[in-house]
C-alpha cells in the first residue's frame, strides 16, 4: 500500500532553542499493508520497541482516525528501519509523529498537504524546530504568531557536513526541559537573539568564520551539557580536528560537529578516540536531507 521515509533532525542548533532546525540524511521508513484485522502494528526494528500503545507511529495515526471519525482500517503498520537513534537528540520521536500522521492522511485518502501537517505535528509536539524540518526538509525557522504558523527556510549548501556524535546513552527531552530556568536576564535575551541571527545569516552568506560564536547559546546548552559526561571532550575533538562550530543536538544526547567539505578522515580520528572510551559510541556523518517526509505506493 504506502511506505514513508521520514529524516533525522537537529533541533536548536546552539541558539535557536524550540524554533530552529535542520533535516539530515538519516532516515528511519515504516510501511503499511492491507491485513484482515483493524490496524496493528509490527516492531522490525533492532532498536528497543517501543509497545503498540506508546508508540507515536501508531498514536498518532490513531488519533487522525478519531479526529476525522474515520473507521478504523484494515491494515498492518511495520516500522521496517529505525536508522534514527531513539532517545538520542536526533528527532526520533518526531520522526514517529510525521511518519504516523502522513500514513493517517494516506490511508484516509486526503490529500498530502505537508503544510498543514507539519503545523499538526507541531501542535502534538510542543515545538516546531524537529517535526517541521522532518516534514518540509531543509534548516527551517519556525514562528507562531496568534495561532499562526509561519515558517521560512535558510540554505545550506552541499559542503557543509554534520558529524553526529551519539553517545551509548539517552536523554528524554521531557526530563532535560526540566533543568532549564522558567526566566531569563535581559543579557540572556540579548545573547541568545544575537547568535541566532548572525547564525543565520553567517549560513546565508557563507561566512562560516562567525560559526562557532554564532553558536553560543545561554537558553539551554549552559544548563544540560554539564549533565552529559563527555560533552567537553567531544567538543575538543571536533575543534582539533578541524569544525567549523559545534552545538548539542536537540536536548542531546548527541554532540554535532559542522565541517565543510570531505571530512571522511576526521570522522575515522574522532570515531577511533571516542570508540577507546566506549565502543558503543557511534559517528554519523550526515549532509542535508532537502526533501523532508517522503510518501510512495508500495
Ligand atoms: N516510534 C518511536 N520512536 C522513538 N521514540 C518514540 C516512538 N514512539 C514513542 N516514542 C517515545 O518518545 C520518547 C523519545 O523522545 P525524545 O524527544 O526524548 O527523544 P528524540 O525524539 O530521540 O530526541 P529529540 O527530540 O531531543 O531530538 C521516548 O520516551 C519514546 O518512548
Ligand atoms: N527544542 C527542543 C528539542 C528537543 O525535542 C528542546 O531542546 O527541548
Amino acid at each position: 500500500m504506502f511506505k514513508v521515509k521520514v529524516p533525522a533532525t537537529s533541533a536548536n542548533m546552539g541558539p535557536g532553542f524550540d524554533c530552529i532546525g535542520i533535516a539530515l540524511d538519516l532516515y528511519n521508513e515504516v510501511e503499511v499493508y492491507e491485513s484482515d484485522k483493524p490496524l496493528h502494528f509490527i516492531w522490525e526494528c533492532e532498536e528497543e520497541e517501543v509497545p503498540e500503545k506508546e508508540n507515536f507511529i501508531y498514536t498518532s495515526m490513531m488519533d487522525v482516525f478519531k479526529e476525522h471519525d474515520f473507521p478504523i482500517p484494515n491494515v498492518k503498520v511495520i516500522a521496517r528501519k529505525c536508522n534514527i537513534p531513539m532517545v538520542r537528540g536526533l528527532g526520533s520521536s518526531s520522526a514517529a509523529i510525521v511518519a504516523g500522521l502522513t500514513l493517517a492522511y494516506a490511508l484516509m485518502g486526503k490529500d498530502f498537504d505537508k503544510d498543514l501537517l507539519a503545523y499538526k505535528a507541531w501542535v502534538i509536539e510542543g515545538h516546531p524546530d524537529n517535526v517541521v524540518p522532518c516534514f518540509l526538509g531543509g534548516m527551517t525557522i519556525s514562528v507562531m504568531d496568534e495561532g499562526k504558523p509561519y515558517t521560512t527556510h535558510v540554505p545550506i549548501e552541499d559542503r557543509v557536513k554534520f558529524m553526529a556524535v551519539i553517545p551509548p546513552y539517552k536523554t528524554e527531552t521531557k526530563q532535560s526541559r526540566e533543568v532549564l530556568p522558567k526566566d531569563y536576564t535581559r543579557a540572556d535575551c540579548i545573547q541568545n537573539v544575537s547568535r541566532a541571527s548572525m547564525m543565520i545569516n553567517a549560513f546565508n552568506l557563507k561566512d562560516y568564520h562567525l560559526l562557532r560564536t554564532a553558536f553560543g547559546d545561554r537558553i539551554h546548552q549552559p544548563y544540560r551539557l554539564p549533565l552529559l559526561k563527555d560533552a567537553a571532550y567531544v567538543f575538543e575533538l571536533f575543534k582539533e580536528n578541524g569544525a567549523i562550530g559545534e552545538f548539542m543536538s536537540g536536548s542531546g544526547s548527541t554532540l554535532m560537529g559542522v565541517f565543510l567539505d570531505d571530512c571522511q578522515d576526521r570522522k575515522l580520528v574522532i570515531e577511533e578516540k571516542l570508540k577507546a572510551i566506549d565502543p558503543l559510541f557511534r559517528v554519523e556523518l550526515l549532509n542535508v536531507d532537502r526533501s523532508g517526509v517522503v510518501l510512495s505506493k508500495i
